[in-house]
């Protein structure tokens, strides 16, 4: 390999496992997960001579997910299982130095009937918990959970005003417009290794709940008089700002808020110059084109 410097990895995507938990007083449990793997790995002879005889075939990659599901015996959060297979692949295989596994779990909700939550009844509810794990050999370790495809809207409190205007703006500055958006928010945890991970089952669930929380709580405020948006941006910081001030153990977190944009409907004709006037009231919703949005807040770390 003179002169030539080869990257690579390689893993099984998207690997797709149902996990249902029985317990004694007749209550199910179950969570659908996506998984995908990667592997860092010294296996660089299958790609320059043709010999497989350091590879981690792939199929064996996606077993492992359904050995190490079955093995679980208690219900656990996508965080702790992807540890769990990051930690099966780094000390298992002399070959491998580095695993990323990322992980994206189906929003199944028990249903409720008549008010009565079902003992073995769910339905697919809207956004995802995800995460991204990186665990390497020597233990040290990266955790990130997110949270993607949570739809918001509201329908005022929000306006748009004082930006660059020059000859080609045509939008005009309102204080009055809807602001819809799906927010994907992705977040850090200071743990750097495996040993500093909390043992709690349910750490990174209620954590999950935290953050959401806090990002819905921070985007539509009180429920009475709401709170006013100047900006996507300005919304998306105080999001984040709340989520780093309220939810402890996050070091960074990153929001993606696309502005989907809902038109106002005017209509007119040579005959009938106002057919509908918009009065904040009938809009043409839209998928694309929308404005995208993001950033990432993170603490400083202190030199101490
Ligand atoms: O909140 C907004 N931020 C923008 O950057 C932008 N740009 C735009 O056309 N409308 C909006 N709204």
């Amino acid at each position: 390999m003179e002169g030539l410097k080869l990257e690579q990895r390689h893993g099984k995507a998207r690997v797709r496992v149902g996990r249902v938990w029985r317990e004694a007083n007749g209550r199910h449990l179950f969570v659908e997960w996506n998984v995908s793997i990667s592997l860092l790995s010294d296996c660089l002879a299958a790609y320059t001579r043709a010999d497989n005889s350091d590879i981690v075939a792939t199929d064996t990659m996606k077993n492992t997910v359904y050995v190490k599901a079955k093995e679980c015996k208690q219900p656990i959060s996508v965080e702790d299982f992807a540890i769990v297979l990051g930690k099966h692949f780094t000390s298992f295989y002399p070959q491998v130095s580095s695993a990323i596994i990322n992980i994206v779990e189906k929003p199944w909700e028990r249903i409720y009937i008549d008010g009565q939550p079902h003992r073995h009844g769910f339905k697919l509810g809207s956004e995802k918990h995800t995460t991204e794990v990186i665990v390497k050999k020597s233990g040290s370790l990266q955790v990130i959970s997110g949270i993607e495809g949570l739809a918001v809207l509201k329908t005022t409190q929000s306006g748009f005003e004082g930006f660059i205007r020059d000859k080609y703006t045509i939008l005009p500055e309102t204080r009055e417009r809807m602001l819809a958006t799906e927010i994907s928010a992705s977040w850090r945890y200071p743990f750097e290794n495996l040993a500093s991970v909390p043992a709690k089952q349910s750490y990174f669930m209620e954590k999950y709940t935290d953050v959401k929380k806090v990002l819905l709580d921070t985007f539509f405020g009180p429920t009475k008089e709401g709170v006013y948006s100047p900006s996507v941006q300005s919304t998306l910081y105080y999001m984040a700002k709340a989520v780093l001030a309220r939810v402890s153990d996050v070091s960074s977190v990153k929001l993606k808020m696309p502005n989907i944009h809902f038109l106002p409907v005017n209509l007119s004709s040579k005959d009938n110059p106002v057919i509908v006037k918009f009065e904040d009231d009938v809009f043409l919703p839209t998928d694309e084109p929308h404005g995208s949005i993001e950033a990432t807040l993170s603490r400083i770390q202190s030199k101490i």
